[in-house]
């Protein structure tokens, strides 16, 4: 059940090819009970979903922290949820981050990668995660299935998109969270108006589920689009590149 990535292009493309060489099935610890992703996001007002992110592709290196410490100001500051990237090649991430960011925070936790292979689902679940990120541009036709085995290991799937048709794709697999990426993963470009265009026309039609606005939040004044449409909103860069993360997030959605 491996998606067909010679199909994907740009940094996408690069970058879920290699992850996809180093997926080598193990012994796994025994999973843990977990708060649901869900039903935080699904909190009255913008939730919002702080992310973990030492660097990016777009950005190189953003800062050295501490992912427990990182999460637990993100705790403070009223995040309702927390996102750890695990890809280690360009994001600098690592599941041992997730694994010390769930023994920091009780927050429900999203695994942050290029899922391209079903091993990488119990990863997640083993590792404490309550959700993973499902890219409709890697998986295509498979988004389907991959939702089903995350369903069936009790996590939340956060269905990413970028374009009407992925977003057809998402709808027809049966998403119950919906992500709209402002960024074009294969050219790295964001466009803040993705997210709302997106989902409206998911919301047209009749998506009923939890919608999710990622990348490329900034201000305050960003966020306003979203009001009424969105139930949370996924922020790395902009709260990582301040030195108070706590207040930054404060300041954000306060
Ligand atoms: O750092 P930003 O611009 O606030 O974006 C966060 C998040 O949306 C972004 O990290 C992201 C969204 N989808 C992804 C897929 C893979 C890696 C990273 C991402």
């Amino acid at each position: 059940m491996r998606p067909d990535l010679a199909r994907v292009p740009g940094v996408l493309g690069e970058i879920a090819r290699r992850r996809a060489l180093e997926v080598a099935p193990y012994p796994l610890p025994e999973a843990q009970a977990v708060p649901s992703f869900k039903e935080a996001l699904l909190r009255p007002g913008l939730s919002v979903i702080a992310e973990v992110k030492k660097q990016s592709p777009s950005e190189g290196r953003i800062r050295e922290v501490d992912p427990a410490e990182a999460a637990l100001a993100y705790a403070r500051g009223g995040a309702r949820a927390i996102s750890v990237l695990t890809e280690p090649h360009r994001f600098g991430g690592s599941l041992l981050d997730l694994k010390r960011v769930r023994e920091a925070v009780d927050l429900p936790l999203l695994r942050k990668d290029f899922v391209v292979d079903p091993f990488m689902l119990e990863e997640a679940r083993a590792f404490g995660a309550s959700a993973v990120l499902l890219i409709v541009a890697l998986l295509g036709e498979l988004t389907g299935a991959y939702l089903e085995r995350a369903r069936a290991l009790g996590l939340d799937a956060l269905v990413e998109v970028h374009t009407e048709k992925e977003l057809e794709i998402a709808l027809e697999a049966g998403a119950e969270i919906l992500g709209v990426n402002n960024r074009d993963l294969a050219t790295l470009r964001i466009d803040l108006a993705t997210a709302p265009r997106l989902g409206r026309l998911a919301r047209d039609r009749g998506f009923e589920g939890v919608l999710v606005a990622e990348s490329g939040y900034a201000r305050k004044e960003d966020l306003r689009p979203l009001a009424g449409l969105f139930d949370a909103v996924l922020i790395g860069t902009s709260l990582m590149k301040s030195p108070d993360l706590e207040g930054a997030l404060r300041e954000l959605v306060g």
